[in-house]
């Protein structure tokens, strides 16, 4: 039989997880998670703060084990050491050795690495005008996210995961770091799964989405197909009750006209105006779904019963 460990088909999904969970002394942080994304998949992975984003993409990197369940990735467990070469992990918090400089930085990426684009390290590192003999201590947070994406690429990983990538950086910074990241995804078919909070950042970029709330997987697929399952409605405000409740995601009142994000694919009865929601509106309908607990709206979307408190 197979090692499950070793068997990495190379048109394996980029990340299968079943049943994946991860508990914290706190409660679950993730739980019941059945998400498949293919292989070579920009893909968004958007959510409050405290939904479980970074638990996913920690496990989903091997640098945190399941609690139940299991992940894989590129067909491989999280974390088997065949995977060490082929997938680029950059967490939140950006770690590198304060001590070391710039240069000395990419050295070592250079030097640990099997494969290694000195080329794509450079320009990032020159992109951002990094002194190389800087000691990483003294940069400021977005000039550290610079080394890292730079250690990241140089790696020609065949996955990156990417949590926050584009946090600390100025919008230029980050309009740059994006270009790249594509045009090494498009160059290579190289996978990205990134976290961000910054929306209009992911439009236009992801063609993948996982959406997280309560440490579950709320939406999960191909964005176009999911952008084809919502409808954003506009009407007067007097009608909002005409709606199916099961299919309103979010709905609110702006006015004298009524906005409500709705689950279909079909025509909606009533004096609607109606169009495909882009990226941003589905996303804040949903977060605002979620955050708003208010009991004065009987449109809203209830939180999933089985949803667990993160
Ligand atoms: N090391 C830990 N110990 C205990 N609880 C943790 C730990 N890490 C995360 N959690 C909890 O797990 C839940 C999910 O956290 P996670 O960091 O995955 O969320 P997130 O979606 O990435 O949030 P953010 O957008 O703020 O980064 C939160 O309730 C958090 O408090």
């Amino acid at each position: 039989m197979d090692d499950p460990t070793t068997t990495a088909p190379a048109t394996a999904p980029a990340l299968e997880a079943e049943g994946l969970g991860r508990r914290y002394r706190g409660g679950w942080a993730l739980r019941g998670c059945d998400v498949t994304v293919p292989a070579g998949r920009i893909c968004g992975v958007v959510g409050p703060n405290g939904a479980g984003k970074s638990t996913l993409l920690s496990l989903a990197a091997g640098q945190l084990a399941p609690t139940e369940g299991r992940v894989r990735v590129l067909g491989a467990t999280a974390g088997a050491p065949e995977l060490r070469a082929r997938v680029a992990y950059v967490p939140q918090d950006k770690p590198l050795y304060p001590g070391l400089t710039v240069a000395e930085t990419l050295r070592m990426g250079r030097e640990l690495n099997p494969v290694w684009d000195e080329a794509v390290a450079q320009q990032i590192a020159e992109q951002g005008e990094l002194n190389p003999k800087a000691r990483i201590g003294s940069l400021s947070g977005g000039q550290r996210t610079r080394v890292c994406l730079a250690l990241a690429l140089g790696k020609l990983p065949d996955l990156l995961l990417l949590d926050e990538p584009m946090a600390d950086l100025d919008p230029l910074a980050r309009h740059q770091l994006m270009g790249t990241l594509m045009s090494v995804a498009a160059e290579r078919g190289a996978g990205i799964v990134l976290s961000s909070h910054i929306l209009p950042e992911l439009d236009g970029v992801i063609d993948h989405l996982l959406l997280v709330q309560r440490g579950r997987v709320r939406l999960a697929g191909d964005l176009e197909e999911i952008l084809d399952g919502h409808r954003l409605l506009t009407g007067p405000a007097a009608q909002g009750s005409s709606l199916a409740a099961e299919t309103v995601v979010e709905q609110r009142v702006s006015g004298r006209r009524a906005v409500a994000l709705v689950r279909t694919d079909e025509p909606v009865d009533g004096d609607w105006e109606s169009e495909r929601p882009s990226l941003e509106d589905l996303l804040l309908g949903y977060l605002r779904a979620s955050a708003d607990t208010s009991a004065d709206n009987p449109n809203r979307v209830k939180p999933d019963p089985n949803g667990v408190a993160a």
